[in-house]
């Protein structure tokens, strides 16, 4: 049986309580101590034998409580960590600092053809075409992007090093690898999420008046069938934003292909793409590969991280605004597909173009329509329901009962700066939920680094100084005074937004399927005129 034992935190209590137990009679399979509990796995003690323990326990000075408990937290980590690693489709390796595997996902074990046990503690150089121990200690066991053979296939390996969190002793204990196949990254991410992907807008959370507002206009957008570009620093939900989109669109019956601009070199970031013809390189397939643009021929490319494009790409893919058209990398024949495009980016694109390092013709022509998304701290009133609706989740995926919030991590989330938005709360609670054995949440699950910390005042300060937003249309004007100027203020500015590209009042009336009077009247209340 496994118990745990709430006290004090004193010097030698646990000594005492292991001498209490050698007196019992009861010996210990594994022991965990942290401030304030001690866990222990005794395997002779069964239930009827808990109360008299217990009561012996209690003796020792400072122990308030003993109860049973089905895991050990390590063991229970150990269990998580074994379902979240089984989940990833991607191959995982760890491995200790002399290069020797520590353990293995599903995902490798199945291309490597070995079971889990043959794999612990063989030497990962063994297994790769070309070694990699070396580099790995050479590089503090971290290494970005890599192109690497892994079984019979190719992937991107990206190396993290295993160390201590502790901020004395950085020790780095090895390596984790993770492979992940090229097209994986680059396509569908719908793939990877199905349940959101089948809840659209709905799956967005938010009920302050910022985020209703920008979900009203996104889904309004979402008709228009024009490129629509979203603006948002990371984690704030672009990509939820984009998939939402594609789905209230009039292409939602057809794909919806991501490509993350920032996740592969320009060479395959291209052919993902733009695919590429037969005999195009060594390695290529036969007949060629279509690539994102012609898989997703009638439906929808979604371009995360724009801003990271390269200037040859940038180049390239304005080509394929301007006339529909493209080449397949190595290829001759023009190829013309139907494809709405949503960006997305977490640079300042604007800024990019005057410095020169973003072409200001493919950002006019990626910005027809646009909306931005605000970050998480200028709307601290979602929190809770935020909060809340993570806590659930991460529950219901480790399949614990969800723990409450206490008042002080509350407050805690409340204060606290978000850099990186809405993901960063999802993953900083999924983890303390997977470590919390109570059913309280506390400030310190939320295990936050040093670091981390630091920004709890910065947000505050910027929240209660100039960084609150105004206005759900823009953060720089006054609010309007009524719902039908909001809806004015909104028509003025698609129409003007639209109407360079579609100018005449029966191409904008077709793309927004109303009458061209409607449009004409709109035109000619907002004084829209054609150089506008
Ligand atoms: N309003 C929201 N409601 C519920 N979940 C959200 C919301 N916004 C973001 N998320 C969740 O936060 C995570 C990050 O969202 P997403 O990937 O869309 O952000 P992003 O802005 O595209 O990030 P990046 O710029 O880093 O690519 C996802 O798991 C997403 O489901």
């Amino acid at each position: 049986m496994r118990v745990q034992l709430t006290g004090d935190n004193r010097l030698g209590i646990t000594q005492e309580v292991l001498t209490v137990l050698v007196k019992s009679g009861l010996d210990i399979r594994n022991l965990e101590v942290t401030t304030h509990y001690i866990y222990m796995d005794i395997p002779a003690l069964k239930k009827p034998g808990l109360k008299a323990l217990a009561d012996a326990v209690k003796k020792v000075s400072g122990i308030h409580d003993v109860s049973a408990i089905d895991l050990l937290p390590t063991e229970r980590r150990r269990l998580q960590l074994h379902a979240v690693l089984s989940s990833l489709p991607d191959p995982v390796i760890a491995i200790d600092t002399q290069g020797f595997i520590t353990q293995t996902n599903e995902a490798a074990q199945e291309i490597l053809q070995k079971s889990e046990a043959k794999l612990r503690c063989f030497p990962l150089d063994k297994l790769l075409n070309s070694p990699i121990t070396e580099l790995l200690q050479q590089a503090a066991f971290q290494i970005p992007e890599t192109e690497m053979a892994l079984g019979a296939e190719t992937f991107l390996l990206h190396a993290e090093p295993i160390t201590s969190r502790d901020k004395n002793d950085t020790e780095i204990s090895g390596s984790v690898l993770i492979f992940q196949r090229p097209a994986r990254i680059g396509r569908a991410f719908s793939a990877l999420d199905t349940r959101q992907a089948t809840r659209g807008f709905s799956a967005i959370l938010g009920d302050t008046d910022v985020m209703k507002h920008i979900k009203a206009k996104a889904l309004r957008l979402s008709k228009v069938d024009a490129p629509l570009l979203i603006l948002g620093e990371t984690g704030t939900g672009k990509e939820l934003f984009a998939r939402a989109a594609h789905e209230a669109s009039n292409r939602n019956k057809h794909s919806f292909l991501a490509l993350n601009c920032a996740a592969l070199p320009e060479n395959l970031a291209e052919s993902e793409l733009f695919g590429y013809a037969s005999g195009a390189f060594t390695s290529a397939a036969k007949g060629g590969k279509p690539g994102l643009l012609e898989l997703a021929d009638t439906g929808t490319v979604f371009l995360d991280e724009i801003g990271e494009l390269s200037p040859y790409l940038q180049a390239k893919l304005l080509r394929f605004f301007q006339d529909g058209t493209f080449r397949r990398v190595g290829g001759t024949k023009e190829i013309k597909v139907d494809v709405r495009t949503i960006s997305a980016t977490n640079r300042d694109l604007e800024k990019m173009v005057t410095t020169k390092k973003f072409r200001e013709d493919l950002f006019y022509r990626l910005n027809v329509l646009s909306i931005n998304i605000p970050p998480l701290r200028h709307r601290i009133e979602d929190i809770p329901l935020l909060a809340k609706h993570f806590i659930a989740r991460a529950a219901q995926q480790i399949r614990c009962q969800a723990p409450k919030i206490s008042p002080e991590l509350l407050e805690l989330l409340n204060s606290y700066a978000w850099p990186g938005n809405i993901r960063q709360m999802e993953n900083l609670l999924f983890r303390a939920v997977s470590l919390c054995d109570d059913n309280i949440l506390h400030p310190r699950d939320l295990e936050l680094h040093d670091q981390e910390k630091e920004t709890i005042g910065a947000a505050k300060n910027n929240y209660l100084t100039s960084e609150k937003i105004s206005t759900p249309t823009n953060p720089n004007t006054a609010p309007p005074h009524s719902y039908k100027e909001a809806l004015e203020n909104f028509e003025k500015k698609l129409f003007s937004e639209l109407y360079p590209h579609y100018p005449s009042s029966r191409k904008l009336a077709h793309i927004l399927n109303v009458s061209h009077t409607t449009i004409a009247d709109k035109l000619r209340k907002y004084k829209i005129k054609p150089s506008e």
